[in-house]
């Protein structure tokens, strides 16, 4: 499916999807529970899809009633029936990859072309050194992949440069050992906040997972029990387009709703509009960012810690007056595409002049109008986003190839900037 984007101006209220992330541990996290528990206002999309099935693979339930993930705990995962396929989403494939760790038995995951080139070598090792299998089928760290356990043993060790969803995997597998488990790292841990988010669930749930000197540690033989319900909270990352989309194009204002403090590290995005000179608040209570219209200047920023913000801010660059330095980005090229290249390509096709380099990404805004051309979402979603706001600010129509990739993680992302003014055609 193409989008067409036409050039708009933006105002009213929106409100941000509810957090992938969270809905992908709160549906396995109950997973591993052994009652019943119902996810509240869920992310209901092609990844947290792929987390449902998995669940259901291991021996749970999963029902989705009027909104709401009515979740049957498996407790200890059956060896599933049938290949599990994680689709898209990576964060399926390394959570569901520690719980393969815990069965008796083998189960194989697989997914789409762009999930089965990811890198997933350092969490098939660290299940090997804790006496589980866990094999690429081509023998390249990449899915297909077979796992089976149980795993045993107390320490492992995992580089954190890749992915930070290893170290979640290990994490909420642990906790159902009976030794428990530490993680240390032997690298810097990158993507570090999604690890805070884990711990932040779990203790909803009533598992303790600490940070160490060395990295992470978990007690076994815990029980995940949130007291029958979990609501989970709006999404930071898919924010960002929207916030972004207000402070290029707002005159008026747009007001953002569920954006709530979390331990999200995408809540990020509101420094960084700041300091690029939009007009911003953020009541915490209310959940609300308000923002402006504003003449943006270029900044540096490092997405060490904030990865899936990297195609927002390449976009706000391009707008931008002078020059955004958007530095220790090279795990964002280990995502649904390669971000930093893809956004390099796609806005030179609009006009941006853009250097990249292997750890970072320069946008060099201001005489470099945008203007509109036919662009390639590359099969990822949040470059679809990144581009359809480029695309508000361009000089005539964008046209982006593969918009309904969104579906990945913002479903109702077109009719979101629908209903804040933006003409949009999708055929
Ligand atoms: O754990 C998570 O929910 C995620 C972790 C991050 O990945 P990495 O840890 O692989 O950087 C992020 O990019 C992804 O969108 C979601
Ligand atoms: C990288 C992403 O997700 P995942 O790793 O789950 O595919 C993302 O949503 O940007």
């Amino acid at each position: 499916m193409d989008a067409e984007i036409a050039p708009s101006s933006v105002a009213g209220r929106v409100t941000a999807p509810p957090s992938k992330s969270y809905t992908h541990r709160a549906i396995l996290a109950a997973g591993y529970g052994e009652g019943e528990t119902r996810v509240e206002a869920p992310l209901v999309s092609a990844d947290t899809r792929a987390t449902a099935r998995a669940v259901r693979a291991f021996g749970g339930g999963v029902d989705l009633d009027d909104g709401t993930f009515v979740v049957r705990g498996f407790g200890n995962p059956e060896t599933p029936d049938d290949v599990i396929d994680c689709g898209n989403s990576g964060t399926t494939m390394r959570l569901v990859t520690g719980t393969a760790a815990l069965a008796d038995g083998l189960t194989v995951l697989t997914g789409d072309g762009s999930l089965r080139s990811r890198p997933h070598g350092p969490l098939l090792d660290a299940i090997e050194d804790l006496e589980g299998r866990a094999e690429s089928t081509r023998d390249n760290g990449r899915a297909p992949l077979v796992v089976g356990g149980p795993v045993a043993g107390e320490r492992v060790s995992i580089p954190g440069d890749v992915s930070s969803q290893f170290v979640t995997a290990l994490l909420m597998a642990g906790a159902r050992t009976e030794s428990g488990l530490a993680v240390d790292l032997e690298t810097e841990l990158k993507s570090a906040p999604y690890v805070e988010i884990t711990r932040e669930l779990l203790a909803d749930f009533g598992v303790e997972a600490e940070r160490t000197d060395e990295g992470f540690a978990v007690a076994g033989d815990q029980s995940y029990d949130p007291g029958g319900s979990y609501r989970v909270p709006g999404d930071f990352s898919s924010a960002s387009y929207l916030l972004a989309a207000g402070a290029l194009a707002a005159d008026d204002g747009l007001g953002v709703e569920g954006a709530y403090p979390t331990a999200q590290g995408d809540t990020a995005i509101v420094d960084h509009l700041e300091r690029m000179g939009a007009a911003l608040s953020w009541d915490r209570d209310s959940g609300t960012v308000s923002v402006e219209r504003s003449d943006l200047r270029g900044v540096e920023v490092d997405v060490g810690d904030t990865p899936d913000l990297l195609p927002t801010l390449a976009t706000l660059g391009a707008a931008a007056d002078g020059e955004t330095r958007i530095v220790n980005a090279e795990h964002v090229r280990y995502k649904e595409t390669d971000r930093v290249s893809a956004m390099a390509d796609e806005l030179e096709k609009m006009g941006a002049a853009v250097t990249e380099h292997r750890d970072s990404l320069t946008v060099h805004g201001g005489d470099s109008t945008l203007r509109g051309a036919r662009v390639d979402g590359r099969g990822d979603h949040r470059i679809v986003m990144a581009l359809a706001v480029a695309g508000l600010v361009a000089d005539g129509t964008t046209t982006i190839e593969g918009a309904e990739h969104v579906d990945v993680s913002f479903p109702d992302f077109f009719d979101a900037l629908r209903g804040i003014g933006v003409d949009v055609d999708l055929d």
